[in-house]
């Protein structure tokens, strides 16, 4: 058994390390010549060999793990304890308190009113981790690339990053208490966050804790401009055609903005809740496109309810994007029978049948397949704390029979967040 152990990790070494050098090197190449080259009026998308590349490497680490499923067990539960660190940390400001440059840990601790020799330690093993770096001349502690991103969101200088905002989620009471109920939430069939608070997590962030909810918004908004989604769809569909296009949910409005900037024909609405409205309007004010998108009414905010037909918008195209996976079966027929229902109203007032377009995950039926695999875990974070979940074709397909819809044409993107895009018209 150690002779096929020893000799599997030696093929693995002859084989994996050159490959790994090899796929280094075309990364590089392709990376600085070709990407970096690329010039568009719209944003250029990373090349989707550099994806593979990313994939081939991170395969080869997992197949470590499958070796020695001990190193998995212990990289999982060394995982859960930095996880804790970090929070430590971040709920403590220490990661904003560095942000002017490098401190001590007795500063540290005095600016953050902490135990010096268990936040020394605290720090030490984050240092280990690649979080901090640590100057031995010194004594000093100094942010790196990976605490840089994990800043707190500051609302009222409109600073906020992607990280910071989801590692301020993830640390936030309220969650963590959500996701202490995860038992009772396989047990009932009930969110963590319905078990634990009362309510649903939108009623909750909407009505009972407004803080959350601009995290929310920027955390989408920013992870959504990361993996460069706005551009894949604005590439990937044509939208000219439409002159009302109504984005349902559509969050503090940056697909809407997308989309009326690069057609100057449409005129887009953003149906979301009131708070929501708020929040994209006061983000508007510090981009001038966007203020003037809004003042010519080419982008127009809408509070509402999307579970109510007439508050929806009238409209030639309708959007739904990362809406549906929020929501339960029930529910989720509920809202597409409502967005069947504008439609309908749209079309004997127009002649003309409005289209809908789902954008969202779908996961293969087969559970081997790598688009399932990298959807169940985004799938548990809908199950514990919004109560929808990452659904399959077969499940779509049941969604829009039940609600009066058809679907037309699928398109897959391939990059991540690997989502498609559904072009659905009334059945
Ligand atoms: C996951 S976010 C998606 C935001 C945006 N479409 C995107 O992809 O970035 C879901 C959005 O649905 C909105 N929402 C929840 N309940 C709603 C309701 N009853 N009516 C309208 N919008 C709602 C939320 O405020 C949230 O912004």
């Amino acid at each position: 058994m150690d002779n096929i152990v020893a000799s599997l990790l030696a093929s693995s070494l002859l084989v994996g390390l050159p490959s790994i050098l090899f796929l280094f090197v075309l990364f590089g190449y392709y990376y600085f010549f070709v990407m970096k080259k690329k010039i568009s009026n719209k944003e250029s998308l990373p090349p989707i060999i550099g994806i593979y590349i990313m994939r081939c490497i991170y395969s080869l680490t997992q197949y470590w793990e499958m070796i020695i499923p001990q190193l998995k067990m212990y990289r999982i539960a060394n995982d859960h304890i930095v996880f804790q660190c970090l929070s430590v940390v971040f709920t403590l400001k220490v990661i904003d308190h560095l942000k002017d440059g490098p401190l001590n840990i007795k500063q540290l601790a005095r600016l953050t009113k902490s135990n010096e020799n268990n936040l020394f330690r605290v720090m030490r093993a984050l240092t280990q981790e690649k979080f901090f770096s640590y100057n031995v001349i010194d004594g000093t502690f100094a942010l790196n690339n990976c605490s840089r991103i994990l800043s707190s969101p500051d609302f009222n200088k409109n600073q906020s990053d992607e990280m910071g905002c989801v590692f301020s989620m993830l640390a936030y009471p309220t969650f963590i208490d959500a996701w202490k109920s995860l038992k009772e939430c396989v047990e009932n069939g009930v969110t963590g966050f319905q078990n634990k608070h009362g309510v649903s997590f939108f009623q909750y962030i909407d009505e009972k804790d407004t803080y959350i909810k601009k995290i929310f918004d920027s955390a989408m908004k920013q992870r959504n401009n990361a993996t460069k989604i706005y551009a894949q769809i604005i590439q990937g569909y044509d939208f000219s055609p439409y002159k009302r296009i109504c984005d349902i949910g559509g969050g503090v409005g940056h697909l809407g903005y997308q989309i009326a900037g690069y057609n100057p024909h449409s005129q887009v609405f953003v149906l979301e809740l009131e708070e929501t409205v708020r929040n994209g309007l006061d983000l508007s004010k510090i981009d001038e496109v966007k203020r003037q998108l809004i003042e010519e009414k080419r982008l127009v905010f809408k509070a509402g309810n999307m579970f109510i037909p007439r508050s929806i918008p009238a409209a030639d195209l309708y959007i739904m994007m990362q809406v549906l996976h929020d929501w339960n079966t029930n529910d989720s027929i509920k809202i597409l029978s409502s967005v069947a229902s504008a439609m309908r109203i749209e079309r004997s007032n127009s002649g003309n049948t409005p289209r809908l377009l789902i954008i969202d995950s779908i996961l293969d039926d087969n559970m081997n397949e790598d688009t399932f695999k990298r959807q169940c875990i985004p799938d548990i974070i809908m199950m514990a704390i919004v109560g929808g979940e990452e659904r399959t074709k077969s499940q779509w397909f049941h969604l829009l029979k039940e609600s009066g819809l058809k679907l037309e044409t699928i398109k897959k993107f391939n990059r991540p967040p690997f989502l498609s895009l559904m072009e659905v018209t009334l059945k």
